[in-house]
């Protein structure tokens, strides 16, 4: 297949009249010489969704890992509402309302739906956080509304373990929104999910914006489609193209290093 060089593009902000909350400003990520991410800029406004996809490699994760501070950029910086998160440390940049999914406390099994939110919304409060003790009236709101964005009302109080492998997930998120951050990043939120599931994310992700930015990385198209969102295409550590989906699907060049690609996009 021949190459394509990326070239960088002048988009429009897909959101206008906006605030940017996420401004990152030609970031360049090198591990040992090799530049993971080239000089990579890329706005998201506040409150809205962003999708983020691209060829293995082309350096999702790594963009993500710098803008939570697990990655440090040999130039460039990151701006989050205003501030110049470049160079903090990772649990303050989290701190700072910056989570994403792995981060999460892993779903506790021993423990039913209801409890883990508890926790979840607890630990938000206070690192030594624990279920005992009776839930105070803002925790019993904050939870029902958690079992609400999740659908989970009625499972509430069945074991963590017992869930369904979708189910598992939405609550993984429920207890990242629990910490209510201003930022949600989600890796690949539907790996693994069957067609049903897939859609229900998407809906939950959805009820998120607004309140919340979200920023997806996903390779399964038929899930950035239910997502409506713009899109970033990344390609060998640059924004390739960034767009609507119809826009991208039309683009030659995208269906050559990405979208045509079967093996890497089995719903394009
Ligand atoms: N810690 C590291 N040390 C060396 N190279 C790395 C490291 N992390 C990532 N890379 C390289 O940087 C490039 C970008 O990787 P990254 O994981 O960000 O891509 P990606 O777009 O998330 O890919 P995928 O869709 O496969 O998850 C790849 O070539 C990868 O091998």
């Amino acid at each position: 297949m021949p190459r394509v060089e990326p070239r960088q593009i002048t988009v429009q902000p897909p959101i206008t009249g906006q605030e940017t909350l996420l401004d990152v400003q030609d970031i360049t990520v090198s591990f040992d010489g090799f530049r993971a991410i080239q000089n990579l800029s890329l706005k998201v406004p506040r409150g809205s969704l962003r999708v983020l996809i691209g060829p293995n490699g082309a350096g999702k994760s790594t963009l993500l890992d710098t803008i939570i501070g697990k990655v440090r950029p040999v130039g460039g910086r990151v701006l989050f509402a205003g501030r110049d998160i470049t160079r903090l440390p990772e649990h303050v940049i989290a701190g700072l309302g910056i989570c994403r999914k792995f981060q999460a406390p892993g779903v506790l099994e021993g423990l039913s739906v209801r409890e883990n939110l508890l926790l979840a919304a607890r630990k938000h409060k206070g690192v030594f956080a624990t279920i005992q003790g009776r839930p105070t009236q803002a925790e019993e709101t904050r939870v029902q509304e958690l079992l609400t964005l999740t659908g989970l009302k009625g499972k509430a109080d069945v074991s963590a373990a017992e869930l369904a492998h979708g189910e598992k997930q939405w609550l993984e998120i429920a207890m990242v929104v629990a910490a209510d951050p201003e930022l949600l990043l989600l890796d690949e939120p539907t790996a693994g999910m069957t067609a049903q599931e897939t859609a229900q994310t998407a809906e939950l992700i959805r009820s998120l914006v607004g309140k919340h930015t979200v920023m997806v990385i996903d390779h399964d198209m038929h899930f950035v489609e239910l997502l409506q969102a713009p899109i970033t295409l990344l390609h060998q550590g640059q924004v390739f193209r960034e767009g609507d989906l119809d826009t991208l699907r039309r683009d030659p060049e995208v269906m050559e290093i990405y979208l045509g690609r079967p093996k890497e996009n089995a719903h394009a």
